[in-house]
C-alpha cells in the first residue's frame, strides 16, 4: 500500500545549517495499518509526512502508492489519494464558506464531475449523513460558515473532509494537539471510528505517548532522522509509556528529551 525505500532528506546541504532530516528511511504498510508515530523534537516525523504527501521530494528514495511510484508527483496530484489533517483547525477548512460548500469542496478533489454538477439533493443527502455520523448535531447545520464554529468542531469537519472520500493513505499531523482536552479526546475517539469504519491506512503524528499506544496496530519511534522502534499488535497492546522511555534509552544511551512528549 505504502512504501518508501532508502529515503534521505538534507536541508541546507553543505551549509553551515545542514541538518540531515531524514536518514535511510525504510518503511512499508499493509492496506488498515494504523501506525502512530512519537518522537523527540525535531526528530523528522513532520518532513516524513510531507514527503510522503508530496510538499517535499526526497534527496534520494522513492515513494510508491499502490506499487505506483509517486517520488515526484506534485501534492496537488497526489492529494486525490491523500487526505490530511493538520494541528491547527483553521488550516483544513474555508471559514467563509458553509460546511456544506467545504464538504463539496472536499468532495471534488476526488470526484472530477461534482465541480460541474454542483450540489444536487443525492450529494446533499450523502453530505448530511456523512456529517451526522460525527455525532455533534452538525447536520441541522450545513449552511453555516465554518468560521463560526468551535475548535473542536471545526477540526472534526477537517476530519471529515480528509476521509470521507475514502483516502488510500490518511495522515494526520498532531491533529489533535491545540484542542482542549475534551475536545482532543472527542476527536481521538472520532479517528478511531473513522479509521476502523472505512479501514484506512493511516500515519499518525502525536506528543503524546499515551494516545500513540490506545490508537492503531503499530507504533513507531523516530529520533535524529531515523526510524528507531518499529512495534507491532500484541506487542504494542501490552506496552506502557514507561517501556517506552526504558526502550529510547536503552537504544540511544540518553533519555528521551522532550517535555511535550513526556507532558503531554
Ligand atoms: N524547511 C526546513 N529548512 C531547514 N531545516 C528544516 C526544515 N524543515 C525541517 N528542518 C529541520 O529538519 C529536522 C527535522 O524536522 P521535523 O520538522 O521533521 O521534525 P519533527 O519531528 O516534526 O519535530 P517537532 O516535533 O518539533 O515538530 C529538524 O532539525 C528541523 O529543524
Amino acid at each position: 500500500m505504502l512504501e518508501l525505500q532508502r529515503v534521505h532528506k538534507i536541508f541546507n546541504e553543505g551549509t553551515l545549517d545542514e541538518k540531515i532530516a531524514l536518514d535511510d528511511i525504510h518503511l512499508s504498510l499493509e492496506k488498515g495499518d494504523f501506525v502512530t508515530i512519537i518522537g523527540s523534537n525535531g526528530a523528522g516525523k513532520s518532513t516524513l509526512m510531507n514527503i510522503i504527501s508530496g510538499v517535499l521530494t526526497p534527496d534520494t528514495g522513492y515513494v510508491k502508492i499502490n506499487g505506483e511510484n509517486v517520488t515526484s508527483m506534485p501534492e496537488y496530484r497526489r492529494s486525490r489519494f491523500i487526505g490530511r489533517v493538520f494541528q491547527d483547525p483553521m488550516a483544513g477548512t474555508a471559514p467563509s464558506m458553509t460546511i456544506e460548500e467545504n464538504l463539496a469542496m472536499a468532495y471534488s478533489r476526488t470526484n472530477k464531475r461534482s465541480l460541474r454538477l454542483g450540489v444536487t439533493k443525492k450529494r446533499r443527502e450523502f453530505f448530511r449523513q456523512s456529517v451526522a455520523s460525527l455525532h455533534l448535531g452538525l447536520e441541522e447545520r450545513l449552511n453555516a460558515k465554518v468560521g463560526l464554529l468551535s475548535g473542536g468542531e471545526r477540526q472534526a469537519i477537517s476530519l471529515l473532509m480528509a476521509t470521507f472520500t475514502q483516502p488510500e493513505i490518511l495522515l494526520l499531523d498532531e491533529h489533535t494537539a491545540a484542542l482542549d482536552p475534551a475536545r482532543g479526546k472527542l476527536i481521538t475517539e472520532l479517528t478511531r471510528e473513522i479509521v476502523e469504519k472505512s479501514n484506512l491506512t493511516t500515519l499518525m503524528v502525536t506528543h503524546n505517548m499515551q494516545q500513540a499506544l490506545e490508537l492503531g496496530n503499530r507504533l513507531i519511534m523516530m529520533d535524529k532522522g531515523q526510524i528507531i522502534l518499529d512495534i507491532r499488535e500484541k506487542e504494542k497492546k501490552e506496552l506502557t509509556i514507561e517501556d517506552l522511555m526504558d526502550e529510547f534509552q536503552k537504544i540511544r544511551g540518553e533519555k528521551l528529551a522532550s517535555d511535550r512528549t513526556l507532558l503531554a
